[in-house]
């Protein structure tokens, strides 16, 4: 673990007090304190602070209509300095805002961590998408994908500032992709915990198509590869898909690794397919996960009237870390997050259904799914809102998770296509 974190501080140090040629806000603007983030972006959507008001305030943004643009070239191109934000969270010099943060092991909450960064990533974008002649902003942009999130610190201190840097990377036609970064500060100098990229989709200001963005404009050397990496990872991401095991049959080198597993939990004694035994060491993939239910209340409304990514992250996450210290039996750390896919949104009222599985192991390493369906209790339907990914670390070495059907040994082949790419980014 500490020569994993070892490396990842160093691929971070370069690029985390601030984005690789963008200005430190010391030339100007002061950061924003991380309580107006939210309450920036209800400004700039005209989001009602009241939910009886939701309804006529979606209405009064139909009318926002008018200020889209037709074609992404009739928008002002944008440099990555222009959406370049800085946010402080004073857990340091503001202890009354400690409690919100803090876990039973006087550590910081990682769920928490990742509302703050879902809610910047929006700023953001709005940063790049402002114009000075409009007051509202026409765009509804909505979290599409959390790409990677590395982290390169085991502990986050409950009692020490932290500051979050971001701006947008790469650009498409509709999406945008923001490089973010995560600061605490220890005696005078801040020092990365970790390094996140996001996707968000812009659309209409009634939330129903995709809608233009300004181009992005790379000013120099370092920039241009910065882009040149979004276009990369939009491939990959495009890749990756395609060849999903939901899509496509596992690989030769797969099929051996299913088989010899296969193989491992046979009887000995019968010679029979179906007698399977539970080599030593080991969990039954179906014995491995654990449920929750969240009943989506206004109060978790993002500025669209659907319910914040960052809360469906939060409730993931923690429901992910509770499976993975009741696998282990011990306090296990997150490592990574990748590929959380937002496919749809949740509606407010709705009865989110939340499942968290151990999908595959190694030594000390508990990768976990975690899939979220909406459930309609009048027509009793299933609708799949979203897959997370998270790998976490235990103190101990943890049993192997053994799957038993074809169905899990795809789930463990997913849960290791995941682990070993998180392994190669780190
Ligand atoms: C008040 C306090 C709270 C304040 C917080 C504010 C933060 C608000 C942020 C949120 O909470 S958003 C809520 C969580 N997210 C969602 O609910 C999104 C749910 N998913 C969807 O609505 C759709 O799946 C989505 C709009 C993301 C995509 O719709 P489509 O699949 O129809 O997309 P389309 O095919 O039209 O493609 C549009 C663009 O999105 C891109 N795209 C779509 N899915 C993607 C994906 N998974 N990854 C990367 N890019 C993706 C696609 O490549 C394309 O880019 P370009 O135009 O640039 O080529």
């Amino acid at each position: 673990m500490r020569k994993l974190h070892s490396v990842l501080a160093r691929t971070l140090t370069s690029g985390a007090s601030t984005s690789p040629g963008l200005p430190d806000m010391s030339e100007g603007q002061s950061p924003i304190h991380v309580n107006n983030v939210r309450s920036k972006l209800r400004d700039i959507v005209g989001a009602s602070t009241n939910w009886r008001d939701h309804v006529q305030a979606m209405q009064e943004r139909k009318a926002l209509h008018t200020l889209l643009a037709k074609r992404q070239e009739d928008l002002p191109p944008r440099r990555m300095k222009d959406s370049y934000l800085e946010v402080i969270l004073p857990l340091g010099s503001q202890p009354e805002i400690r409690e919100k943060y803090l876990n039973v092991h006087n550590s910081v909450r990682f769920g928490r961590i990742l509302e703050d960064l879902d809610s910047l990533g929006v700023l953001i974008c709005y940063t790049h998408t402002k114009q000075e002649m409009q007051q509202r902003s026409p765009l509804s942009i909505v979290t599409a994908l959390v790409d990677k999130i590395n982290l390169c610190q085991k502990i986050i201190h409950p009692d020490c500032d932290i500051k979050f840097t971001g701006n947008v990377s790469w650009v498409g036609k509709t999406s945008m992709e923001v490089r973010m970064h995560m600061l605490q500060q220890h005696g005078g100098d801040y020092s990365p915990v970790l390094d996140a990229t996001f996707v968000m989709v812009a659309r209409d200001p009634e939330n129903k198509r995709p809608a233009f963005v300004n181009p992005l404009i790379p000013e120099s050397p370092e920039e241009e590869e910065i882009f040149k990496q979004g276009e990369l990872n939009k491939l990959k991401r495009i890749e990756f898909s395609t060849a999903s095991l939901l899509k496509m049959a596992p690989t030769a080198e797969e099929r051996n690794i299913v088989h010899d597993i296969f193989l491992n939990t046979l009887d000995p004694r019968t010679v029979s397919f179906r007698s399977r035994k539970l080599p030593p060491n080991s969990v039954w993939i179906e014995d491995a996960k654990l449920k929750g239910l969240e009943i989506c209340h206004p109060e978790e409304r993002n500025i669209f009237n659907r319910i914040f990514g960052g809360f469906l992250m939060r409730k993931a996450f923690e429901l992910a870390w509770a499976t993975a210290c009741s696998y282990g039996g011990s306090r296990p750390f997150i490592v990574s997050v990748d590929d959380i896919m937002f496919q749809k949104p949740v509606e407010v009222g709705s009865l989110l259904l939340l499942s968290g599985q151990v999908c595959y192991t190694e030594k000390n390493y508990i990768q976990i799914r975690v899939h979220s369906e909406v459930y309609n209790a009048n027509t009793k339907e299933h609708h799949t809102t979203n897959i997370f990914h998270f790998t976490f670390i235990s103190e101990n070495e943890v049993p192997q998770v053994v799957p038993k059907t074809y169905g899990e040994s795809m789930l463990y082949l997913d849960g290791k296509r995941h682990f070993t790419a998180v392994m190669k980014e780190i």
